[in-house]
């Protein structure tokens, strides 16, 4: 799926155009699990709605296994919307019909004979862990169940494309946990390209093989989960993983730290290193380069998608000349180096 420069303004109030989208351009490819984060009215929901073009872009291409979606006609484009399924964030379940009927319905609209939908209701149904529920009603389940009747019911034109817009947004996080499995085991089943937008970067941390982060309807940044994780490069990344993977020093703590000598500096930072270098002996080494101390505050060990990663509060003592050329060395060796004043 490719997005290329998608732009969608709103006629605003006194002739100003918000700038939903920005000129937005992502590549995701198939099979993968793509998270799209940001604060509210960053312009996620727009975007996810120009996938399947419940909104139409005012610019830009909409590339769907190898189509660009603006220039089909409605019929074409009604078949081509058959591979693209979409949860949303409060189920969108019809309360007078059964679990059942809810998953039939987009068979329905498509013409889909009977037995044929029923038997297809009955596996998309099994899919999802709720083959005994199919005579219920929306109000006799639990959210977690209405989100994996909305799973169903999206599944069941058997969609190569899953649109996820908040899909966890409204449950607490044990279930959270559960729909995230299922979407992860549905993709590894089925072969989905999943795209989710959410503006929660657990969510990414979770599920995600690669994410972007969006701002005022551009995207900030790209890459595979572990790398935005574990070196961001805007500032709004950094804030948004702080929350998720970053330290908070107790205040008592940092409170008890010694003054720092006359001519010297103290500086409280978060250093978070991925892959092969040791911190300890990099810390070390880098008092003894530098003539600086360096003193651990806290440190712990975390993993995204499997692969490990360290996070360490320190104190820095020396002159200031001193702490940037560490700062700049620990750069250099690949750890990120932020003032803990900002992730605390
Ligand atoms: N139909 C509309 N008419 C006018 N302005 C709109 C419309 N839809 C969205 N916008 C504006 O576009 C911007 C992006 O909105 P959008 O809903 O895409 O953001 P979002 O990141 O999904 O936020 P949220 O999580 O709150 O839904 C906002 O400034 C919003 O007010």
């Amino acid at each position: 799926m490719q997005l290329r420069n998608l732009v969608r303004h709103f006629a605003g109030r006194g002739g100003v155009a918000t700038k939903a989208l920005d000129g937005v351009s992502l590549s995701v490819a198939a099979g993968e699990i793509f998270g799209i984060v940001g604060r509210s009215g960053a312009g996620k929901s727009t975007l996810i709605r120009c996938v399947n073009l419940l909104e139409r872009p005012t610019e830009g291409e909409v590339r769907v296994l190898g189509e660009d979606l603006l220039l089909l006609g409605d019929r074409a484009l009604r078949e081509r919307r058959r591979s693209i399924g979409m949860v949303f964030q409060h189920f969108n379940l019809l309360s007078s019909r059964t679990v059942a009927d809810n998953v039939a319905f987009p068979l329905e609209v498509a013409g889909v004979p009977q037995a044929e939908r029923k038997a297809r209701v009955a596996e998309v149904l099994g899919l999802v862990g709720l083959a005994e529920k199919a005579d219920a009603y929306p109000a006799q389940l639990s959210g977690g169940q209405k989100q994996r009747v909305g799973i169903a019911r999206a599944l069941a034109p058997r969609p190569s494309i899953l649109l996820c817009d908040e899909a966890t947004s409204a449950l607490d996080p044990e279930t959270t946990h559960d729909i995230l499995g299922l979407i992860r085991r549905l993709r590894d089943r089925l072969d989905l390209t999943v795209l989710l937008i959410t503006h929660e970067m657990a969510v990414v941390k979770e599920i995600c093989d690669r994410v972007a982060v969006m701002e005022a309807g551009k995207v900030l940044e790209e890459g595979r989960v572990f790398d935005v994780f574990t070196r961001p490069s805007h500032p709004t990344t950094r804030s948004f993983i702080a929350g998720t993977i970053g330290h908070s020093v107790p205040r008592g703590t940092v409170a008890r730290l010694p003054a720092p000598q006359p001519g010297e500096e103290k500086r409280l930072l978060q250093v978070l290193f991925a892959g092969p270098n040791s911190t300890r002996a990099v810390i070390s080494e880098a008092s003894r380069r530098f003539g600086i101390d360096l003193d651990i505050i806290s440190g712990r060990i975390d993993e995204i998608a499997g692969e490990p990663f360290g996070l360490m509060a320190l104190a820095a003592y020396g002159p200031s000349a001193q702490l940037d050329a560490a700062t700049a060395w620990f750069q250099e060796l690949g750890l990120t180096v932020t003032p803990l004043a900002e992730v605390n």
